[in-house]
């Protein structure tokens, strides 16, 4: 059954103090339990992967790295329809975060040429989760942006089946994006393989991908080691709806993220009583468990209130919905007006679907092109600019107490000069 709060006396930080919601990777237990298994990996290689890998999931694959040719099986036995809707879901990721690639630049002042260089990163492993469900999609939603990046080398664990071996239609969609390197492990055991390398494992430069607590808790456990991106863990949605919206549209959308279990929030704020009771008896079975219907006063408290929970999606259902993104202040993805079930994001819309959850877009952003580059400043100076700023920075390095720092610079300007 889905909870209820009545919200239109409470202060906006009261409410999202009752809208708790997990964030288990935060946790003393599940950080400890998962230090454990990554100084394992660290230390023990393939023999405590596949030792955590035995006990968490239940097998032991082998071979653990999926060979090429069974990702080509899987490529070529994918069903057209499915492979079209695929073809579909990677053109739009692409051609969205084509949009967003940041490229190098030069500037030049006073006779100095200053610039960055864009750079993907070299080899980068992604986490496709597949413990209580099966994520292909998200193997799209991280890789392609990679790809679009121009990272070169790809490396993607995921959990094993029953049967100890990786989902077939993630397998296809690696064929279809070019990608060979597909391990089938899973958990925080998987994260400390990519971080650190193993026999089997080659170690990568950043990891990325969304997964439960084990692993997202995993991915701040090395950091510093290797990059990762944000937290990425169950899925969250805030709906927020007026009297124009229709309660089986907006009970499906809620219904729709809540079917991820497993910590999953869906939220409705609506200044309409008769949409929060024409909702409620729509929703059922288990994923109702995890929807919350909040009456708020107006539109204008359940934005504060969307803005301090800062959730992975927000649904604006109401009128004035496009006048109302410019208001929303920190989520990952907003859909806007009825047409734009989140749903559509989360297969093929075009921004990935990878998104900051638990609270974390107050900071972070969804998964993109940046989360594969790196910034390479550049200075060059030629005597003039030298000879302009050279006196600066002389005073601002003895000021500190850096002789050797004013000295490097004096030695060129007086060569210079002299
Ligand atoms: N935010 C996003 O962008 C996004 C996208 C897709 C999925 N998700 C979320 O990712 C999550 C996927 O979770 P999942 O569990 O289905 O798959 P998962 O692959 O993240 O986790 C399964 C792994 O967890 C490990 N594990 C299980 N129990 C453990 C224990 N007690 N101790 C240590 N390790 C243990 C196992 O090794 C297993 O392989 C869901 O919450 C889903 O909503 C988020
Ligand atoms: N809603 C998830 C992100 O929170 C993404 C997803 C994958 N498959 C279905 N949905
Ligand atoms: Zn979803």
């Amino acid at each position: 059954m889905a909870a209820r709060l009545d919200a239109r006396g409470l202060d906006a930080r009261e409410v999202v103090r009752r809208l708790r919601r997990p964030r288990g990777f935060l946790s003393r237990e599940v950080r400890a339990a998962v230090r454990q298994v990554v100084e394992e990996v660290r230390e023990r290689g393939d023999e405590a992967l596949l030792e955590y890998g035995e006990r968490f999931d239940g097998v032991r694959p082998d071979p653990l790295r999926v060979p090429r040719e069974e990702i080509e099986r899987a490529r070529a036995a994918l069903p057209g329809e499915l492979a079209e809707a695929f073809r579909t879901a990677i053109e739009n990721v692409r051609r969205f975060h084509e949009r967003e690639l940041d490229r190098s630049w030069e500037l030049e002042r006073g006779g100095a040429r200053l610039g960055q260089r864009v750079r993907p990163l070299r080899r980068a492993g992604i986490y496709v989760p597949g413990g209580h469900g099966a994520y292909p999609s998200t193997l799209v939603m991280t890789a392609v942006p990679a790809q679009v990046a121009g990272v070169e080398e790809l490396c993607v664990c995921t959990p094993p089946g029953p049967d100890g071996r990786a989902n077939p239609r993630l397998l296809a969609v690696a064929g279809l994006l070019g990608i060979g390197e597909v391990y089938a492990a899973g958990g925080a055991q998987a994260v400390a393989a990519m971080a650190f390398g193993t026999e089997s494992v080659p170690r990568v430069d950043k990891i990325v991908g969304p997964g439960n607590d084990y692993v997202t808790a995993a991915k701040l456990e090395v950091f510093g080691e290797v990059g990762v991106d944000a937290p990425q863990g169950p899925s969250e949605l805030v709906v927020v709806a007026d009297g124009s919206a229709r309660p089986e549209r907006v009970a499906l959308d809620l219904m729709a993220q809540a079917e991820h279990l497993s910590g999953a929030t869906s939220v409705l704020l609506t200044p309409s009583g008769a949409l929060a009771s024409g909702v409620e008896p729509l929703l059922s079975g288990r994923p109702s468990e995890h929807i919350t219907l909040v009456l708020v006063r107006d539109l204008e408290q359940a934005l504060e209130i969307s803005n301090l929970y800062a959730p992975e999606h927000v649904h604006l259902n109401c009128e004035g919905a496009g006048a109302a993104l410019e208001r929303v202040e920190a989520a990952g993805l907003v859909a806007v007006g009825d047409l734009s079930p989140v749903a559509l994001s989360d297969y093929a819309a075009g921004p990935s679907h990878a998104l900051p959850t638990g609270g974390t877009a107050r900071w972070a952003s969804a998964l993109g092109t940046h989360d594969f580059l790196t910034r390479i400043n550049h200075m060059r100076f030629s005597r003039e600019a030298l000879r302009e700023l050279g006196p600066h920075v002389e005073r601002l390095a003895r000021m500190e107490g850096f002789e050797n720092h004013a000295a490097s610079v004096a030695a060129r300007r007086e060569k210079e000069e002299g």
